[in-house]
């Protein structure tokens, strides 16, 4: 039973090294701006949302545990409901100052709070420590791996530093005992309205679909004009060394196209290394966002030799292909040197392997993960229907 005064638990290496690149892997390939300033957000309803319902499986056992850990620490067994399930990520100039979690009207539902740490303070990114402004621990040093679970009421006023540099990810839930606020019975309902004959034939079915720009757009504030700022889907590849082409991309930048840079990125796209041009032509920027960041997720562990490449499908930049690069880039990232303060971490930076041909063989990775994942929602989700509930069924393992 928990300590009274100032409930609260820290529960150490709680996700598997794995699950937290994979929980990366899914937000740096699906979020949006965030609510609050340099934070940035991936939601249940907005994978769903966006053709990428099979990118909640991972984390319904998380959930699941997670709930049971809090119910068994507080003594509340069967008594909660899951109120939000959200990646959050905080970038260079993010903070909060004391609160509880349950402290605005449309927030009293909230009964507890558990945060799971996805990467590593002074590692991933410096500044963000968690204290708790009474009792023990007086503060916590985000690592990952690691979860922190507390009332959300004021016997756990909290706060958390400004972040300084690179971009701490936490995968974070609150929990109600108000049915009225479970997050299942909406997600069910999404689910449900998704078209119940895939997975179909081709990979189509698993394409992401982009939501609309001004939700990928950096800063907010700019996002009315998008005369500054950048397109964080744009602005991550750039980070990891990814350009983009589109032979359209010219054409738009005649004077009389009435046509904009941000629609060139929902329509087909090759991807760009240096000099290299992978000649495969990805749906839309948030498919091949979505590869890229697989690539990053797998790759270490990989072999050349264990992935079926396409080194024929590597050609040479062409000079008019290189002014087409330069002007997509040139619109959807207008501010270079700000991609570089929000998204790169500086001495922390990313220490990424160069290898567009082995890069080519995650297409086809990417493709087998995806309707692995597609195939285990739709065994699974007539279940849930009907309990208005989404669990971890083990009759269908
Ligand atoms: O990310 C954390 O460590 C805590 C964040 C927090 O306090 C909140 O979102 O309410
Ligand atoms: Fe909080």
């Amino acid at each position: 039973m928990a300590e009274t005064e100032h409930p609260r638990h820290i529960l150490h290496g709680f996700l598997s090294p794995n699950i937290c690149k994979e929980l990366e892997f899914i937000h740096k390939s699906c979020s949006t701006i965030g609510y609050r300033q340099s934070v940035f957000s991936t939601t249940l309803p907005h994978l769903i949302a966006t053709n990428s319902p099979h990118l909640i499986m991972p984390f319904i056992p998380l959930r699941e545990k997670l709930k049971e850990k809090v119910e068994e620490f507080f003594g509340c067994e069967y008594e909660l409901f899951i109120e939000f399930t959200g990646l959050i990520s905080w970038t260079k100039g993010a903070s909060i100052g004391w609160h509880s979690d349950d402290n605005r009207p449309y927030l009293k539902q909230r009964d507890y709070a558990a945060v799971c740490y996805l990467n590593s303070y002074g590692v991933d990114f410096g500044g963000g420590l968690f204290h708790f402004q009474d009792g023990e621990p007086a503060t916590f040093v985000p690592m990952a791996g690691d979860a922190l679970i507390y009332t959300a009421d004021s016997r756990n006023v909290h706060s958390v530093d400004e972040i300084t540099h690179g971009e701490r990810l936490t995968l974070t839930l609150w929990f109600s005992r108000d049915k009225s606020h479970d997050e299942d019975y909406k997600l069910v309902s999404f689910l449900t309205k998704l078209p119940l004959n895939y997975p179909n034939t081709g990979s189509n079915a698993y394409l992401p679909l982009p939501a609309s720009q001004n939700m990928y757009w950096f800063p907010p504030e700019q996002s009315e004009t998008y005369e500054s700022g950048f397109d964080i889907r744009c602005a991550r590849l750039h980070v990891l060394g990814y350009q983009l082409y589109s032979k359209n991309a010219s054409f738009v930048a005649d004077a009389q196209s009435s046509r904009d840079f941000s629609d060139i990125i929902l329509e087909p796209l090759r991807v760009v290394r240096g000099s290299d041009l992978f000649d495969y032509e990805f749906a839309n920027i948030l498919h091949l966002l979505q590869v890229v960041q697989f690539y990053h997720w797998k790759a270490p562990e990989l072999k050349l030799s264990e992935v079926k490449t396409e080194p024929a499908k590597i050609v040479s930049v062409s000079a008019s292909q290189q002014e087409n690069i330069r002007l997509l880039k040139l619109e959807l990232l207008k501010d270079q040197h700000l991609v570089e303060t929000i998204f790169q971490s500086g001495m922390y930076g990313e220490h990424v392997e160069h290898d567009l041909v082995k890069f080519s063989g995650m297409v086809g990775l990417w493709e087998s993960y995806t309707s692995n994942l597609w195939h285990d929602l739709v065994l699974r989700l007539p279940k849930w229907i009907e309990n208005q509930s989404i669990f971890v069924d083990t009759s269908v393992e």
